[in-house]
C-alpha cells in the first residue's frame, strides 16, 4: 500500500489531520514535539460507486481501498542541522511515497506558534532542500572523480549537477523544471523534495473566507506544484470519532460535504497515480486499487497471486454501466460484459470478474 506522509511545523495540526483521516486517536496537544515517533494508520478512500454496487449485489461486506498514512514527527527550523527532532524527522520521510505538507492557518491563542502558512511552507521547503543538498553534494565529489576514470558516468553527473543547481537556488525539486533524461539518474539518490507533494490548509473551523484566502495564498507559492486543500483538522477529527451516520449528518450540516477524508484521500490517490476497479457479489464488494496502466493479470495478481498465475480472461464492465444496468445476470444476458485478454489495460472504474485456473 502507498504512503502519504504528514510533514509539518509542531502544532501544526498533523496528528489532527491523521486521526481525521485514520479515524485513530493518537494523542493531540497544544504544545509541540507532542508526536516523537511516527505512528501509521490507514485511510480509506471513500468511492459511493462502491455503496451501489454493495446494494446492486446485497453484499455482505463492503471494503474500500486504502491509502497508508504516516504521522511524522513536527520539523523545526535548523532540522537539516539535527535540530529539534531532526534526524528522526528526515528519516520518516525518506520512507513514504508523497508528501502531505500541512500547514497551519488557524488561530488559537492557547497553541504556541504562528498561524501563517506561507511561511510555514517556506520554512519546510528550506528545510527539505537543505537536507537534500547535503546528500547532493556528498556524491556529486565522488561521482565526479569517477567519472574522470569512467567517461559512462558523465551522464550521471550531468544530472546531479542539474539537481544540484536548482537545490542550492532554494527549489524543491518537486517543482524544478527538470531535464526527464536525468529520470533514472535521480531516481537512485532518494532526494526527499523529488517526491510529489499535496498541501493541506489547517484553518479555523466556520470561517470559509479565511480558508479560501489561505488556500490561495498557499496555492501560489506552491505554484501549480502540488494540490492544495483546505481543511479544519481539529473538527474533522472530533467528527472521525462518531458513528459514520452522524458524522455524515455533522458534516452535511457544516456544508463540509463528504469531509477532509474523501477530499484528502483522493488527492492522494490522483498524486500517486493510483486507480481504483471493483469486485462485487453477495460475500462481499471491494475496490481494490492498482497503479495506472496496470494490465488484467496484474491487477488480479492484486486480488490473489493465484488469480494473476492461473489468468485466463477477465470479464469487464465499467461500474456505471453496471450499475444503470442493475445487475451482473442481465449485463451478462444483454452482453454487455466484454471478455478481456491478458493484454487488456484496465481502467478506473471497471467491475472484474477473473476467469482462473490453477
Ligand atoms: N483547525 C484547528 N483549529 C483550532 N485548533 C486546532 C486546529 N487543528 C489543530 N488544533 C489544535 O492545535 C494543537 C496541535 O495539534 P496537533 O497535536 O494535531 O499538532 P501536531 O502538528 O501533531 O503537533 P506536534 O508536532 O506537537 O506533534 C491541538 O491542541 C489541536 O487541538
Ligand atoms: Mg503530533
Amino acid at each position: 500500500m502507498e504512503r502519504l506522509g504528514l510533514v509539518g511545523l509542531p502544532n501544526a495540526g498533523k496528528t489532527s489531520l491523521f486521526n481525521a483521516l485514520t479515524g485513530a486517536r493518537a494523542p493531540v496537544a497544544p504544545h509541540p514535539y507532542t508526536t516523537t515517533e511516527t505512528s501509521l494508520g490507514v485511510a480509506s478512500v471513500p468511492d459511493e460507486r462502491l455503496g451501489r454496487l454493495a446494494e446492486m449485489s446485497r453484499s455482505r461486506k463492503v471494503v474500500p481501498a486504502g491509502v497508508q498514512v504516516v504521522d511524522i514527527a513536527g520539523l523545526a527550523a535548523g532540522a537539516s542541522q539535527g535540530e529539534g527532532l531532526g534526524n528522526r524527522f528526515l528519516a520518516g520521510i525518506r520512507e513514504v511515497d508523497a508528501l502531505c505538507l500541512v500547514l497551519r492557518a488557524f488561530e488559537d491563542p492557547e497553541v504556541p506558534g504562528e498561524s501563517d502558512p506561507v511561511a510555514a511552507l517556506e520554512a519546510l521547503e528550506l528545510e527539505l532542500v537543505l537536507a537534500d543538498l547535503a546528500s547532493v553534494e556528498g556524491q556529486l565529489e565522488r561521482r565526479r572523480k569517477q567519472a574522470r576514470a569512467d567517461k559512462s558516468l558523465q551522464r550521471e553527473v550531468a544530472a546531479l549537477e542539474e539537481v544540484h543547481e536548482a537545490l542550492a537556488a532554494g527549489t524543491p525539486l518537486y517543482r524544478a523544471a527538470l531535464d526527464p533524461e536525468g529520470a533514472d539518474a535521480r531516481r537512485g539518490l532518494f532526494l526527499l523534495t523529488a517526491k510529489p507533494v499535496l498541501a493541506v490548509v489547517n484553518v479555523t473551523e466556520g470561517d470559509p473566507e479565511g480558508a479560501a484566502r489561505a488556500e490561495k495564498a498557499v496555492g501560489e507559492a506552491l505554484g501549480g506544484a502540488g494540490e492544495v486543500l483546505a481543511v479544519a483538522a481539529r473538527l474533522e477529527a472530533e467528527a472521525a470519532e462518531l458513528e459514520e451516520a452522524e458524522r455524515a449528518e455533522l458534516l452535511e450540516g457544516l456544508g463540509l460535504g463528504a469531509g477532509a477524508l474523501a477530499r484528502v484521500s483522493a488527492a492522494a490517490y490522483r498524486l500517486l497515480g493510483r486507480r481504483v476497479f471493483f469486485t462485487t457479489g453477495e460475500k462481499e464488494t471491494r475496490a481494490w486499487s492498482f497503479r495506472a496502466g496496470a494490465s488484467a493479470p496484474e491487477c488480479a495478481g492484486v486480488i490473489h497471486s493465484d488469480l494473476q498465475r492461473g489468468f485466463i480472461r477477465a470479464e469487464v464492465i465499467p461500474a456505471e454501466e453496471l450499475l444503470a444496468i442493475g445487475s451482473w445476470q442481465r449485463a451478462k444476458a444483454e452482453g454487455r460484459v466484454r471478455l478481456e485478454g491478458r493484454d487488456y489495460q484496465v481502467a478506473d472504474g471497471d467491475v472484474l470478474e477473473i476467469r482462473f485456473n490453477v
